[in-house]
């Protein structure tokens, strides 16, 4: 699989490659290489535990049960990125789910030998603070984007979001090179799995979109931009 392209909305970036030397052999010190095969579930939402992970190889999907009683996918984290640092840094219970959806690689620490290297390395923690904040930027402009906007501008907004991070280009278009579904999909856009198909169909019927199993080519992505909400 290709690397990922960068995050959109301004996103500082993933830990691993904000940091300098010093900061990353501080942390190396104290981990341990943990290895996951692709399926895994590495943490799950509601568990009393506290270590991080700071993924080296492979993506992991973050999902959280909705009201509807599935799962919903938050976010995708991709190599670079830290997962499990919420529960280790406030001693809450885990947020979500973290399942790795390609044989994944880390970097293990426990929550106490990860707070201990942060005392000693405050210039982490400034580095989580931008990445925290992001993520809280990133989950208010959804919000605001997203809360008059219809199914369907959402999952073209989402598709849009995909292709822009995990983008390949092909002959027909830009593959969405990232093993998706459609309820993942609805997930990702708070939508119902009906109108992702619904959607799905339309944007298909509109020469926008291919579809295969578990395969998504875009085939013009500028045409897809105009159906997203507005203030992308
Ligand atoms: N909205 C989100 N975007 C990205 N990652 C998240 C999000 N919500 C939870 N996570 C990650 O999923 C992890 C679940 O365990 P933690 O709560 O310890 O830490 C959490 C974060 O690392």
């Amino acid at each position: 699989m290709t690397q990922p392209a960068a995050e959109p909305h301004d996103s500082p970036g993933r830990l691993w490659e904000l940091l300098d030397d010093g900061q990353r052999k501080a942390l190396r010190a104290e981990a341990e290489l943990r290895r996951y095969p692709a399926g895994t579930v590495i943490i799950r939402e509601g568990d009393r535990s506290d270590w991080v992970l700071i993924l080296m190889t492979g993506r992991v999907k973050i999902t959280s049960v909705s009201t509807g009683g599935y799962d919903a996918v938050l976010a995708v984290r991709d190599p670079g990125d830290i997962i499990g640092e919420m529960a280790s840094m406030d001693g809450s219970l885990r947020s979500a789910t973290a399942i790795a959806v390609e044989p994944v690689t880390g970097l293990w620490l426990s929550a106490r030998a990860f707070n201990s290297v942060l005392r000693e390395q405050p210039g982490i923690s400034v580095v989580l603070l931008r990445i925290i904040t992001s993520r809280l930027r990133y989950a208010n402009s959804r919000r605001t984007e997203f809360g008059d906007s219809t199914a369907a501008e959402r999952i073209a907004a989402i598709l849009v979001d995909l292709a822009e991070r995990y983008g390949v280009p092909v002959a027909d278009g830009t593959l969405i090179a990232l093993k998706i579904n459609q309820r993942d999909l609805a997930g990702l856009a708070s939508a119902s799995r009906e109108a992702v198909a619904r959607t799905l169909r339309a944007l298909r019927a509109d020469g926008l979109l291919s579809t295969g199993r578990q395969r998504l080519v875009v085939r013009s992505l500028n045409d897809l931009r105009q159906l997203a909400p507005d203030d992308r």
